[in-house]
């Protein structure tokens, strides 16, 4: 049974997950690299745990459920029962943890990693026991979205999967198995196939940022929270989809590489919401507002799907 997690890399994820999973009564461990990261993640713990007492996800009363922080690796690593790898998206910088990690788990531990799409096979080829390596891919934010990648690679034990399957349900949580290791999994190719259209449109002058996000968070994004995809096919008719798609999908954007909109945006420095400007512009006083509102938001819509408004 999994009792002690650590989780390696204290970023945009590491926080919200380590406060998820202490709710659910786990020991965990918190690790990252940088000092300043971890000082950055106690506090953002703290913005989590707000969140999730307003889910009314309490703490356990045992006592039970604890996050510590770490700068040892090894420190965060003992007696592990999982180690989470949440390291940037880059194949040897998680290549280089996993090097680390494998000389410090028992034989027994799983290794996960968050990685936001790259094939899980690829990065097992880089641990000494791939069979007990699976691919656990959270949403952002990660202590608000209930549902969780399972992906297991070409040497994942079928065991494996099913412990992790297994945890995800335990933490009240929606574990979604993905049945072949394909880039992205399932949620980022259907969420890159969106934005890949959104920024051809803006692009190519045919809508502005704030009328596309109008039109889809009004129109497919909170229908879609409520009627999933292939539900939809049946609810507007397979013959109206083909109609439309005998049309439409020759005109969609289908480019290889990034549109160059994002190429000059990274390379001004505006990355978005971390550098104070990436599409629209941000004062700090606005991102905390924004963290505020849009965590409330989720929050209440969470609590009406699930039936418990
Ligand atoms: N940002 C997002 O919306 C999502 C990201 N992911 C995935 O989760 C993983 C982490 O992403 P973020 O939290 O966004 O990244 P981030 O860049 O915000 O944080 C990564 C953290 O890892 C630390 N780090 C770097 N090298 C390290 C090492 N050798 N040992 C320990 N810590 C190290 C950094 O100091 C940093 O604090 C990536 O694979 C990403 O693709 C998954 C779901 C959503
Ligand atoms: C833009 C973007 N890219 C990747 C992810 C992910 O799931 O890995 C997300 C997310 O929201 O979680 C994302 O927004």
């Amino acid at each position: 049974m999994i009792q002690r997690i650590a989780i390696i890399g204290m970023g945009t994820m590491g926080p919200g997950m380590a406060a998820r999973l202490a709710r659910a009564g786990m020991q965990v461990s918190a690790y990252d690299v940088a000092p300043p990261a971890i000082e950055r993640a106690q506090s953002m713990l703290g913005v989590a745990e707000t969140v999730l007492d307003s889910l009314g996800i309490a703490a356990p009363s045992t006592g039970s459920g604890t996050v510590r922080f770490t700068n040892d690796i090894a420190d965060a690593i003992s007696g592990a029962d999982l180690v989470i790898e949440n390291v940037p998206e880059n194949i040897s910088v998680k290549a280089e943890v996993y090097r680390l990690i494998d000389g410090l788990v028992a034989p027994d531990t799983i290794v996960a990693s968050d990685t936001s799409g790259i094939p899980i096979t690829q990065l097992q080829a880089h641990i000494s026991n791939p069979a007990r390596f699976v691919g656990m891919h959270w949403s952002n934010p990660p202590h608000i979205i209930p549902m969780i990648e399972v992906i297991a690679g070409e040497q994942t034990a079928d065991e494996t999967v099913q412990t992790i399957r297994e945890l995800i349900r335990s933490l009240g949580l929606l574990p979604v198995v993905v049945k072949k290791d394909v880039p992205g999994f399932v949620e980022n190719r259907v969420l890159y196939a969106l934005l890949r259209e959104v920024v051809d449109l803006v692009e190519r002058g045919v809508i502005e940022p704030e009328d596309i996000d109008t039109c889809v968070s009004w129109g497919i994004g909170y229908k879609l929270a409520v009627v999933g995809p292939m539900a939809l096919l049946d609810m507007a008719g397979l013959d109206i989809y083909n109609s439309v798609s005998t049309f439409l999908n020759s005109d969609l954007a289908d480019r290889k590489d990034v549109a160059p909109m994002v190429g000059k945006k990274i390379a001004a420095g505006t990355l978005g919401i971390k550098s104070g400007e990436g599409i629209y512009s941000y004062t700090p006083e606005r991102i905390v507002e924004l963290q505020r509102e849009r965590a409330r938001k989720l929050v209440a819509i969470r609590r009406i799907l699930e039936g418990t408004d």
